[in-house]
């Protein structure tokens, strides 16, 4: 086949573009990034021998080469593992597959500085790519596993790659940097010195389980014998060696390596268990939430291994789905090596093991609630959301996952707050813990239903994740007191036994009875009943859902993952202190134009959805109602 030459994906060029004017001012990285790609190809190598060994490949020495050419200024990575296909190359090297990509590159176009820039390049896989920052050309050779024809791939980053196919390629991968000249002053080291490879090797990659390996520089005359290639890393595995041998910056580099992020995980978590099932892990808490975390087909799991042999990455059946933004390695001393998903999902141990792996993780995020507030802020403000899914789903650690959990409150504007001093700060006579739902803050501060309760000086807990919507059902009380929400049910926060406040009442119903019955009847199916609000302190009306009824997110929720949900009915509540309920009240009573009543009625209603953020039944002929009384006003 002749050499063919192709375009990069769009997105894929505007990352080259981007690696080779490179935002990442440490460039070393790039090395550990293609040892990564190299060791994660032995595991699949090794794994793929494991189910067939008829396999056509030698897994007798699965190692990695970096060999240094100083005079062509070359630095070639080589490993003998899985390798790819034509066109695999093709498909895994020329495009991103990765779906977030597009928005990704738009964000890191935006990123005003360098750490921003920094930080979103960590989200993403782009490795292979950041060969580039060092290289102005790169060639890559590989042979897939039981094929007898390679692939050379080859591009200077300029938008254009060529792919042709060889025949005498060696089993794995060969990636040749050809190298930019050193700068030092910008971070662009001399790769073609065997000091500098071994300094890097020894930071990124001494966990590596391969044996990573560099020829010496040959020095001719020295004698016939070929000279012993040297070891570079210790590959030892982290989670075996004793806590005070590793130093928090190997645990990271492995994280880095694992999850592939190029930032530094927030907290390591490890767990020894002795005994008849025994097994370490090592776990990580990211510091930040990858873009994917609430999509379907997001991969979630740590890594598995049995006697320190790399089983299976993203094992599912270790974690449960509210932990999947976790990472980390579990190295399980009992397993068969053969072992399978399906397996795993059925198997006892691997029950067991979940249980106290996820009673470990909590406890570490209660720990670091404890010791380190600015930590657990960080944590609970990108995992909180995907957490308080545990409140739904797993019922024996609710109470630990409520212990961790903080909530934004109209106590403080910037910090949140936990339930435990929420009910600390109840006043003598609240009974429940009260919270809204909605979209975002401003919304639900603003809503009506909020009136009362800022006037009378009373905490709500401010819910805009769509998780909240359900969970506070599920859970319905902390510690004995009701979880209520504010739009929902009676409200009366008036204080009981108050003979005054009660008098006021029976008089105000005895006024607006022949008006709320007459409301009711009017707006018709679209409410459920019409009454006097003590939730109201400056909007004229409110809509409001029974106790146990849907709300219209959740509702709305429902309908959106395809379920049959019929409407709600939902009531409307007026504020008999406002000036235009008490005018409507007057004017029904002196027997005004029913109609024009009607129609004021009407608006009312349409107001009071507005106001809590939906939308009136008819927007158009909302509208024009207004659009007239605004007329006959001027
Ligand atoms: N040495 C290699 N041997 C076999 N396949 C490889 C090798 N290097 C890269 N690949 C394939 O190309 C894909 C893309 O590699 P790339 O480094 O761009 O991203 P990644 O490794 O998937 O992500 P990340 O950089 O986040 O680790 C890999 O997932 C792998 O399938």
């Amino acid at each position: 086949m002749p050499t063919e030459t192709f375009e990069f994906q769009v997105e894929a060029r505007q990352l080259l573009q981007l690696m080779i004017h490179s935002v990442y001012s440490n460039k070393d990285v790039f090395l550990r990034e293609l040892v990564s790609n190299a060791s994660d190809a032995l595991d699949k190598l090794r794994l793929a021998k494991l189910k067939d060994d008829t396999l056509d490949a030698d897994i007798r020495d699965l190692h990695i080469d970096i060999d240094i050419d100083k005079d062509a200024r070359t630095l070639t990575v080589r490993d003998n593992g899985i390798g790819m296909s034509y066109d695999e190359v093709g498909q895994l090297i020329g495009t991103i597959a990765n779906s977030g990509t597009a928005q990704f590159i738009e964000e890191l176009k935006e990123a005003q500085d360098r750490a921003g820039a920094e930080g979103l390049i960590g989200q993403f896989g782009v490795g292979f790519y950041s060969g580039f920052m060092v290289a102005d050309e790169v060639t890559l050779v590989t042979r897939r596993a039981g094929e007898q024809q390679g692939t050379r791939w080859s591009s200077r980053g300029e938008g254009t790659y060529t792919l042709e196919t060889v025949q005498d390629a060696p089993q794995g991968t060969t990636v040749t940097l050809h190298l930019k000249p050193a700068d030092p002053e910008n971070q662009l080291h001399d790769y073609t010195s065997p000091w500098k490879i071994r300094e890097i090797v020894k930071r990124y990659s001494d966990f590596i389980t391969w044996p990573i390996r560099m020829a010496p520089e040959s020095s001719p005359g020295e004698g016939d014998e070929a000279p012993q290639p040297e070891t570079l890393n210790s590959m030892k595995a982290l989670w075996a060696r004793p806590r005070d041998e590793v130093s928090d910056d190997e645990y990271h580099e492995l994280y880095k390596h694992i999850g592939h992020d190029w930032r530094d995980p927030l907290e390591t978590i490890r767990l020894q268990a002795e005994g008849t099932f025994e097994y370490q892990a090592l776990l990580f808490l990211p510091a930040h939430a990858p873009h994917d975390l609430f999509t379907r087909d997001f991969q979630r799991g740590v890594q598995l291994y049995v006697k320190r042999v790399f089983i299976m990455d993203d094992c599912e059946a270790l974690l449960p789905p509210y932990l999947r933004f976790v990472k980390g390695v579990v190295d399980a001393q009992d397993l068969s090596l053969n072992v399978s998903r399906e397996i795993l999902q059925q198997d006892r141990h691997i029950r067991m093991m979940q249980r106290r792996l996820t009673k470990k993780v909590l406890s570490s995020v209660k720990d670091m609630m404890t010791n380190d507030q600015d930590k657990y802020a960080t944590f609970w403000r990108e995992f909180g959301a995907v957490l308080k899914e545990g409140l739904v789903t797993d019922t024996e650690n609710r109470d630990a996952i409520l212990a961790v959990a903080s909530f934004a409150s109209t106590h403080d504007d910037s910090e949140p707050t936990t339930l435990g001093d929420y009910v600390e700060r109840m006043k003598d006579d609240q009974e429940d813990i009260y919270f809204i739902t909605g979209e975002s803050r401003q919304a639900v501060e603003n809503s009506p239903h909020m009136e009362a309760f800022r006037a009378k000086g009373i905490e709500v807990l401010l819910l805009t994740d769509p998780v909240d919507e359900v969970w506070v059902d599920t859970v319905g009380a902390y510690e004995g007191k009701t979880l209520r929400s504010v739009a929902k049910g009676e409200i009366d926060l008036d204080a009981k036994g108050d003979d005054q406040a009660d008098g006021e009442k029976e008089k105000q119903a005895e006024e607006y009875a022949g008006l709320l019955r007459w409301m009711r009847e009017q707006l018709g199916d679209d409410i459920k009943e019409v009454r006097l609000s003590s939730r109201l302190t400056v909007s004229p009306a409110c809509v409001v859902s029974d106790a146990q009824d849907l709300t219209p997110a959740l509702e709305n929720m429902y309908r959106a993952m395809g379920q049959e949900v019929p409407p709600t009915q939902r009531i409307l509540e007026l504020n008999p202190g406002h000036a235009l309920v008490k005018g409507l009240n007057q004017a029904y009573k002196e027997g005004a134009d029913r109609s024009a009543l009607a129609e004021t009625a009407e608006l009312l209603h349409a107001l009071a959805v507005v106001a809590e953020g939906g939308q009136p039944k008819e927007p158009s002929r909302f509208v024009q109602l207004v659009a007239d009384r605004l007329e006959r006003s001027l």
